[in-house]
């Protein structure tokens, strides 16, 4: 059975970056390919906006990996960053951690408010792909830098595969529960 996120109660953007062919779309279109789905594409970037039963609303932000250079005009105003990575790529897999820092380095002030990262070390399917622990330190990811008023951001490394529909929802239902957390007056620093 699907996991579906099932305490995210506001509109929250989310930006999903990665390098071109890591699978990005097929994400996308994996988790709202429901009866739920709106889709609103484009020729840069697709935006799909999720409706839960319950109300919950999450807006997940698709930029095309091919120019780089324009994610600079989406990174503003994300409460997280979902960046995706093919873990069968062994070749880009330091062009990946390098456009993945480059995001929080090259762009500190429209970052600062986005303080959660998740990963999907995409591809698991193929036999050949990076384990989720290879990922997690081939991106140096515990290290990325911190966030508004030097708070930690949370991050969380999501083996996936989008062809087989594996691991996505696992990946989103741990994004709402670090929302859910940033609004727990007890956490807020
Ligand atoms: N084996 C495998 N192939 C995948 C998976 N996810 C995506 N692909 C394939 O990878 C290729 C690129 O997928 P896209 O979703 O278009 O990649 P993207 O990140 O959106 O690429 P850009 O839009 O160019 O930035 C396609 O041929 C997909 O079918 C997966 O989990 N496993
Ligand atoms: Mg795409």
């Amino acid at each position: 059975m699907r996991m579906r996120p099932h305490n995210c109660q506001r509109d929250y953007k989310i930006l999903m970056l990665g390098l071109d062919s890591s699978g990005k779309t097929t994400i996308l279109y994996k988790l709202y390919s429901k009866p739920l789905v709106r889709l609103i594409p484009n020729t840069a970037f697709n935006i799909e906006a999720l409706h839960t039963p319950q109300g919950e609303h999450l807006t997940i932000w698709d930029i095309s990996g091919q120019s780089r250079v324009n994610w600079q005009f989406y990174v503003h105003g994300n409460i997280a960053l979902v960046f995706v990575v093919d873990s069968t790529d062994y070749g880009r897999v330091s062009e990946a951690k390098e456009a993945l820092w480059w995001i929080f380095e090259g762009h500190k002030e429209e970052m600062k408010g986005t303080l959660m990262v998740l990963v999907y070390a995409n591809k698991q399917d193929q036999p050949n792909a990076m384990t989720v622990d290879e990922i997690k330190d081939e991106l140096d990811v515990e290290n990325l830098p911190r966030g508004r008023n030097g708070r930690h951001r949370r991050w969380h490394v999501q083996g996936a595969s989008a062809l087989m529909d594996v691991g996505l929802w696992e990946g989103v239902d741990w994004l709402c529960a670090q929302i859910k957390d940033t609004r727990n007056p007890r956490l807020q620093s």
